[in-house]
């Protein structure tokens, strides 16, 4: 697996060590370590000093697999020949390691490197030896290293604004001394005793995780940011409300830009109020002069003039990372688009997107054909990219029994498979699927892990089964907020 930049440096968050000394009875390091990655581990690394080569290349084989599975990095600790071997996503190495040798060129420019560093002279090193993160520590007494000096909150703070990739902090972290490291900007913690030596690791390794995240929360000048452009939903649970709610929930800065006001609820679209093109202009300039958007998400376009002025706005302020749902039925079949609408945004808009997102009906107008089969959705996908030069999700929620989206990008097909959940309050699925892949983009990732976490975000918000409202009700969208704070 390929992972970018920006991946990686998200998945320093909460980074495992394995240490099969602490095995218990009947279990082995892949069951700890699938336990481990499921209760959301960001990164896994073999370090299995007392293994003999080939059976320290028999786990790490299955614990690559298991990381592909989860869509997270997995490397070896040390051996570069295991981890080439055996086509790891990286290798992790000591400052000895580095001496005399061009890694870099040796395990190849798409594997991550990952070096260990104590000192600001050594982060540089490592930089400048082609690493994509560092390792720093020991930040705390440990017990799996011997000797090593403990490493200052100043220090920490020194190195991570000494190099411009990301930082992990290591050496002797648990749950009860994390927060120390508050304050040294770090992009993560390591871990090895504090998971593998617990009695339940993935009870231990969610307990680190949500403390991970409060040290590694984005500091205002980070903090990414997306905006709306869709109709007003007063009942809470699609348009501008739904986006603003998805884009929070997935950690970006959100802002809405109202095409039109519906009075609508989980029955029917009773009335719809359209902006003024003169007056959506004012909102996207005061957006565009001052909080530049990251990402943009839009929705409900009710006529052509307010498309043509959109799509001027954009190319005007070079809009990036547009995605585009094209809403033209609600769930509750309203009309949520003028007919005539349609041409216009085909010409106007759906070239400036990143990504256009239809359900089956979207996709069949178009792609000026019916679609009832995969095949057809593949054809209909490839139709509607090569077309208008964007790439294309065509979502399959209208399906009986599953759940499958089709992304064409650039020629290559990705089918997302989703497991139908059965909740029949399906309100808003789209437009919080948009929302979750503009504030992804937003965020970084690449166009293919925006829509797989978007599709996780979604599945996690439809499975909390909600159930408002005498039609297709909202979801939650903050099923992972307890709502209580200390
Ligand atoms: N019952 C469900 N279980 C899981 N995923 C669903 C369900 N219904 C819809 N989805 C997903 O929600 C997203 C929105 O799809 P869809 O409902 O087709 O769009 P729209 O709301 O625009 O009509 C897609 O990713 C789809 O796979
Ligand atoms: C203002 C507004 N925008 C969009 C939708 C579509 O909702 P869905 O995501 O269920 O297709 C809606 N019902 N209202
Ligand atoms: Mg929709």
């Amino acid at each position: 697996m390929n992972f970018s930049k920006e991946e990686i440096r998200h998945s320093m968050l909460l980074y495992a060590i394995t240490d099969r000394t602490w095995l218990k009875e009947g279990e082995t390091l892949t069951s700890i370590c699938e336990d481990v990655l499921k209760h959301g581990a960001t990164f896994l690394q073999i370090r299995e000093k007392d293994l003999e080569p080939s059976a320290f290349q028999k786990e790490a084989l299955e614990l690559k697999a298991l990381c592909a599975k989860y869509q997270v990095p997995f490397v070896v600790n040390d051996s570069v020949e295991i981890a080439l071997a055996i086509d790891a996503d990286g290798v992790h190495v000591g400052q000895g390691d580095i001496q005399g040798k061009n890694l870099r060129a040796l395990i190849g420019k798409d594997k991550i490197l990952g070096i260990s560093a104590a000192t600001v002279a050594e982060a540089v090193a490592a930089q400048a030896a082609g690493a994509d993160y560092i390792g720093v520590g020991a930040v705390f007494g440990t017990s799996t290293k011997k000797n090593a000096r403990n490493l200052s909150v100043e220090k920490l703070r020194e190195i991570c604004a000494a190099v411009t990739i990301p930082v992990v902090a290591i050496g002797g972290i648990h749950a009860l001394n994390l927060r120390k490291l508050s304050g040294s900007q770090v992009d993560g913690v390591a871990v090895i005793s504090a998971i593998f030596s617990s009695d339940n690791p993935g009870k231990a390794t969610s307990d680190l995780l949500s403390l991970a995240r409060q040290l590694v929360q984005p500091t205002p000048r980070l903090m990414r940011t997306a905006l709306s452009i869709a109709g007003s939903d007063c009942s809470g649970g699609a348009g501008i409300q739904a986006d603003l709610k998805t884009m929070t929930m997935n950690g970006v800065y959100a802002m809405s830009a109202i095409t039109a006001l519906t009075a609508q609820n989980t029955t029917k679209v009773e009335k719809i109020v359209e902006t003024s093109p003169d007056f959506l202009k004012s909102q996207l300039d005061m957006i565009f002069t001052d909080i530049f958007p990251d990402a943009v998400k839009i929705g409900m376009l009710p006529n052509a003039r307010l498309i043509e002025v959109l799509a001027e706005r954009l190319r005007f302020y070079q809009a990036k990372h547009i995605v585009l749902d094209p809403v033209m039925v609600a769930t509750s079949g309203s009309i949520l688009m003028e007919t005539s609408a349609v041409l216009t945004l085909k010409k106007e808009l759906l070239p400036l997107a990143e990504l256009v997102t239809p359900n089956i009906p979207e996709a069949e107008i178009l792609s000026e054909r019916k679609i009832t089969t995969p095949e057809e959705i593949e054809a209909a996908a490839e139709f509607i990219g090569k077309t208008y030069h964007c790439a294309v999700l065509i979502k399959g929620g209208h399906s009986v029994n599953t759940a499958n989206d089709l992304l064409w990008a650039d020629g290559q097909m990705e089918w997302f498979y989703g497991r139908c959940i059965p909740n029949p309050n399906t309100h808003g699925t789209g437009c919080t699927l948009s929302s979750a892949i503009a504030a992804n983009l937003a965020k970084g990732y690449s166009l293919s892990t925006s829509v797989q976490r978007a599709k996780k975000y979604l599945s996690g918000a439809l499975s909390a089964m909600l159930d408002l409202g005498a039609g297709s009700g909202p979801m939650n969208h903050a099923f992972c907020l307890t709502g209580e704070f200390s």
